[in-house]
C-alpha cells in the first residue's frame, strides 16, 4: 500500500490527571476522509490539536509522508499543506468575507499583508481574482464585503473552510463542521467534503453528525476515554454494537 499521508502513531497526551489520548494510531491515505467519532470528551480534539501542532503530545509521533512534524508548530506546518478548522469558529469578525479568505490566501503565498489592500501589483489582482474563486466555490460570493460578524453561523462555519482551502492544503483537518448547521446546509457540506476530496485533498474529520460521517467518510476511528476502541469502514463502524454502546449508548 502507498506511503501514509499522514500518520499519528502512538499518541498520548494528559492534562493534570486526565488522560485525553491514549497510545492513538491514525492513519490518513491520500484521498480518502477519515473521520474520528466518539462521545463528548473522548479526546477527539485534543486528538485534532495535536495532528495540527496546536498541542505537543506527551509521547508518539505525527509523520507527513514519512517526515516527523510533531515538534512543528501550526504556522510551519501550513506551508507543508497541513490546515485545520475550529470547533468554535475562529475567523476575524471585523474584517469581510473576502478579506478572511485573503488571510488564508496570504498563509499559502507568504505575501505581504500588502496584498490586503488596493490592489495594485498583477499578483496582487491575481490573488484576488484566486480568493473571488474560492468564495464561488464555496457559495459566498454574495457576502464578500460584509463583516464576518454580521453573518449567520452557517455561513462563518463554511467560511472558515472556504479559508483553510485557501492556504491550498493536501490535509484539511474539520473539527465538527456540521455544528449548528440546518439539515440542508449539512447535506450541502457533505457534498462539498466529498468534492474537495475528488480534488485532491485529504481530510480528517471529527463529527458528531452520524449520517454526515456515513455519508463522507472512508474509514472511521472511534475513541472513547482517549483510547481507540475501533477503526474501519464507516458501516461496519457505526453498526458495532460497542460502539453503539459507547457513542449512543444504546
Ligand atoms: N486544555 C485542556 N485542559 C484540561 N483538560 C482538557 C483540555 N482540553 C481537553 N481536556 C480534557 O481532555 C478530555 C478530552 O477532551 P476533548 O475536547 O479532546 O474531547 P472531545 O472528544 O473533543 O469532546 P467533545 O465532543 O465534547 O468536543 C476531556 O476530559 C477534557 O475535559
Amino acid at each position: 500500500m502507498a506511503e501514509p499521508l499522514l500518520q499519528a502513531t502512538g499518541l498520548s497526551k494528559s492534562f493534570g490527571s486526565v488522560q485525553a489520548l491514549e497510545d492513538i494510531d491514525v492513519t490518513l491515505h491520500e484521498g480518502t476522509i477519515h473521520g474520528i467519532v466518539g462521545p463528548n470528551g473522548a479526546g477527539k480534539t485534543t486528538l485534532l490539536s495535536v495532528m495540527s501542532g496546536y498541542l505537543l503530545p506527551n509521547a508518539g509521533t505525527v509523520q507527513l509522508r514519512g517526515r516527523d512534524i510533531t515538534g512543528l508548530t501550526p504556522q510551519r506546518r501550513v506551508p507543508l499543506g497541513v490546515v485545520r478548522t475550529f470547533q468554535n469558529i475562529r475567523l476575524f469578525g471585523g474584517l469581510s468575507v473576502l478579506e478572511n479568505v485573503m488571510i488564508g490566501q496570504h498563509a499559502h503565498a507568504r505575501t505581504g499583508l500588502s496584498s490586503l489592500l488596493p490592489f495594485r501589483t498583477a499578483s496582487d489582482r491575481r490573488l484576488l481574482a484566486e480568493a473571488k474563486d474560492t468564495l464561488e466555490l464555496f457559495d459566498l460570493a454574495r457576502y464578500g464585503k460584509r463583516p464576518v460578524s454580521q453573518l449567520p453561523y452557517g455561513v462563518q462555519k463554511q467560511l472558515e473552510m472556504a479559508r483553510a482551502m485557501a492556504t491550498r492544503p493536501k490535509v484539511l483537518l474539520l473539527d465538527e463542521p456540521a455544528a449548528g448547521m440546518t439539515t440542508e446546509g449539512r447535506g450541502q457540506l457533505s457534498t462539498r467534503i466529498r468534492r474537495l476530496r475528488d480534488e485532491g485533498v485529504s481530510v480528517v474529520i471529527v463529527e458528531h453528525d452520524m449520517d454526515v460521517i456515513a455519508k463522507v467518510c472512508d474509514e472511521v476511528t472511534v475513541l472513547n476515554f482517549g483510547r481507540r476502541i475501533m477503526h474501519g469502514e464507516p458501516l461496519e463502524v457505526l453498526s458495532s454494537a460497542e460502539v453503539r454502546t459507547a457513542y449512543l449508548g444504546t
